[in-house]
């Protein structure tokens, strides 16, 4: 089986190249490939498969009215599947560049939170349309060390975005958030974030599916959105722990712009 390995602010994935829709990924093979000691290591997994050659209708109806030809296969490193992934889709941009499958700087890519439309920025950064961001109230999650309070918020995918007071590097996410399972059916990440400049955030965040990850996209833009008045626009830096991104919120919604890297390819025996 080939593979590719690429990162988004260190939020790291193992790309499967499988246009053609060929390959059984069972949730054990998915968490084999995602081992840090056994597998190829990985946050997830990017399947790139043609959104003709899904058996099932994974892409709901695009909200540009069209579909696009490329499909992103989101998985996480315990082979749960995921709705979106927003560091996850500019890697996904970059391989599809990288393996000449798509070409120009503008192109849409099919996620099961529907159609999302991709720019690659003059300076090679990526930035991602990733349409609204819905708040959804307030919730609370019980940590290792402390319970923290925040904004339910949907990115096509489940955060509860908690503004702490302090330093974010004291706050113990060695353990998986306990939250409210009637404001969480299908669980979420939960991000903790603190003001560090203007226009500046700091975050860390515990991924649904993964633990602790070094940076997730669309956590990112919940804690912008988390941080920002109702109603109001605005620009945010967001530092995380392996880089930073930056997020644009307006009356449209939110675009995510940052890097991503291809750092290998080849061809595993796992599968
Ligand atoms: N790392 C991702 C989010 C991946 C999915 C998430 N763990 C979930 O289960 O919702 C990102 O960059 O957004």
């Amino acid at each position: 089986m080939r593979f590719a390995k690429g990162h988004g602010t260190e939020n790291d994935f193992v790309i499967l190249p499988d246009p053609d829709g060929e390959l059984e990924l069972t949730e054990e093979t998915v968490r084999l490939l995602c081992d840090r000691r056994a597998g190829l290591g990985g946050d997830g997994i990017l399947r790139v498969v043609r959104t003709s050659a899904r058996g099932e209708a994974l892409l709901p109806a695009a909200r540009t009215g069209e579909r696009p030809e490329w499909f992103m296969d989101y998985r996480n490193a315990d082979g749960s599947v995921a709705e979106m992934c927003g560091n996850g889709i500019r890697v996904f941009a970059r391989y599809l560049l990288h393996a000449g499958l798509v070409s120009g700087d503008r192109f849409e890519i099919g996620t099961r939170d529907g159609a999302k439309q991709v720019t690659v920025e003059e300076d090679g950064q990526i930035t991602i349309d990733m349409g609204r961001v819905e708040m959804q109230g307030s919730s609370s999650a019980k940590l290792a060390r402390q319970v923290v309070h925040g904004a339910q918020i949907s990115v096509g995918n489940p955060h509860l975005a908690c503004e702490v007071s302090g330093p974010i590097s004291g706050v113990d996410l060695s353990e998986p958030p306990v939250l409210d399972p009637e404001a969480f059916p299908e669980g979420a990440n939960v991000e903790v974030y603190g003001h560090v400049g203007p226009g500046t955030l700091q975050m860390r965040v515990f991924e649904r599916g993964s633990g602790e990850t070094r940076s997730c996209g669309t956590g990112i833009v919940a804690a912008a959105s988390a941080a920002t008045p109702a109603g109001e626009g605005a620009t945010w830096k967001v530092r995380v722990p392996g880089g930073e991104c930056t997020v644009l919120l307006d009356a449209s919604g939110a675009r995510l712009r940052g890097p991503a890297v291809i750092v290998a390819e080849g061809e595993t025996c796992l599968a």
